[in-house]
């Protein structure tokens, strides 16, 4: 297993590209089940999540094609052809979902295209329980019989889903992609009322409507989805990463860096600018993307987390990197997930100071961390610990981060390349 080596110290300076969203390509490319024609997705991040979403849908029979320029650096293959011409095999097995649970997106496509889908249950993972109990109950609302059934779960429906009025008694991402995409080949009008607003939700809806769906109230609460019989292939760009934007923003500041995010949209983060700027950040708009300075101290300041336009769960462990080394107490509260504490421990083995009561966490800042080895548990876990290791003194050692793989493309050389004395140690055992 790989691990990151960090000293730390030196202010990050210079440009660092973000590339398209893991959480919008994630839910972009089952879209493909829903036509026979083809889906050309561009600026597809390189990442170990898309691998395994691409050998998930290539077992239920997607041709793909993996062309494209590096015009974003490094890896080349940005622009994925997906063509489900024929849908060979409708499971989705334990060993591809239990690596990733977005593979749990190909249900609602499924179902909607076949009329029956084998989906393996997803589970729970490192930051909660993470049912998916809001889907299968909208599903069961449109028409579809399901049954959980050694692991797995088997839907099917009689002839076509039917439009319903589902009002979600929790915002949730991936439930809300998954109905939209069923309700786009159903009977009728589909309703999803306290829907997701996240920009990857949008970014999903954009392209439906590209493939000839028909969609209202994209961006807000309440989608409104009018059936068709069949949608048709389309050519769409998949959004930039706002979590990998505001994970390097915080790297310039915990630094006391300056650092242009190239490629980016300052607009899909108000409330990650709106925190960075309370605590002393600089942030402005730039024509390729956006500036962060942090040449002065960082103040403490209080987040919670919430659902979009609410700060992002998934910018929290990063955040509360910050904290360790800003100047008094800051409060953060994770609403989200019931786990989602688990960089704490490990900030704490490099010097940092937090209280971790329920739901919320006192963070308070200390003059410097210090380098230790410590242990990825998580995807924004590992990038907090890469985040801290940066600004803390001496040597830090993250293990384990094939979590990091999931989510964040090239991270040690688009860091080194403004400065940071990063490298990876390939292959050897992490304990
Ligand atoms: C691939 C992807 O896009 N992942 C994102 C997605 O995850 P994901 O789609 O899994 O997250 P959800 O928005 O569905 O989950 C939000 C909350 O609702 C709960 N819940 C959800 C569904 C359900 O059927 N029952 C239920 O109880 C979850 O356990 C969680 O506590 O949104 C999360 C919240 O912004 C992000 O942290 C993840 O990075
Ligand atoms: C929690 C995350 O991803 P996933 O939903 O794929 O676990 C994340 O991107 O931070």
């Amino acid at each position: 297993m790989d691990r990151i080596r960090i000293v730390g110290g030196t202010p990050l300076k210079g440009i660092i590209p973000i590339g398209g969203a893991k959480n919008a390509a994630l839910a972009l490319m089952p879209a493909c089940l829903l036509t026979d024609g083809t889906l050309t997705l561009s600026n597809l991040p390189h990442l170990v999540d898309i691998t395994t979403m691409a050998n998930l849908l290539a077992q239920h029979g997607v041709l793909m094609a993996l062309n494209g320029d590096s015009k974003n650096g490094g890896h080349t293959g940005r622009v994925l052809e997906l063509t489900a011409n024929t849908i060979g095999n409708t499971t989705a097995p334990y060993d591809l979902v239990r690596r990733m649970r977005a593979s749990v997106l190909v249900l609602g496509p499924l179902l909607a295209r076949c009329g029956q889908a084998r989906v393996s249950l997803p589970g729970g993972c490192a930051i909660g329980t993470r049912p998916v109990d809001l889907h299968l109950k909208a599903l069961e609302q449109m028409g579809a019989k399901i049954e959980l059934d050694g692991g797995y779960i088997n839907a099917h429906v009689d002839g076509r889903l039917k439009g319903a009025h589902i009002i979600f008694p929790q915002v949730t991402v991936g439930g809300t992609e998954n109905l939209m995409m069923a309700a786009t080949l159903a009977q009728g009008e589909t309703v999803l009322a306290n829907a997701a607003r996240e920009p990857e939700v949008a970014d999903l809806a954009h392209c439906l409507v590209a493939m000839g769906a028909k969609i209202e109230g994209i961006g807000t609460g309440t989608l409104r989805i009018q059936g068709a019989d069949s949608l048709h292939g389309a050519e769409y760009s998949v959004v930039p990463d706002r979590i990998e934007t505001g994970t390097y923003a915080v790297a310039a500041a915990i630094t006391r860096g300056d650092v242009e995010l190239v490629g980016t949209r300052m607009d899909l983060m108000e409330s990650v600018v709106k925190t960075l700027r309370e605590c002393g950040v600089t942030v402005e708009a730039t024509e390729r993307g956006m500036r962060v300075a942090a040449l002065d101290g960082i103040n403490g300041t209080d987040i919670m987390t919430e659902p979009f336009p609410g700060f992002p769960t998934d910018m929290q462990a990063q955040l509360m990197a910050l904290m360790t080394t800003a100047s008094g107490a800051s409060m953060i509260t994770e609403t989200i997930f019931e786990n989602r504490y688990m960089h704490v421990p490990e900030l704490m083995r490099m010097g940092a100071r937090i209280n971790v009561h329920g739901s919320s966490a006192i963070v308070r800042g200390v003059p410097k961390l210090s380098g230790a080895q410590v242990m990825a548990t998580d995807l924004r876990a590992s990038s907090s610990l890469i985040l801290a290791g940066l600004a803390a003194e001496g040597e830090t050692v993250v293990n384990r981060v094939y979590h990091l793989d999931r989510g964040y493309e090239r991270v040690e050389e688009k860091l080194a390349a403004c400065g940071a004395h990063i490298e990876r140690i390939k292959g050897e055992a992490a304990e």
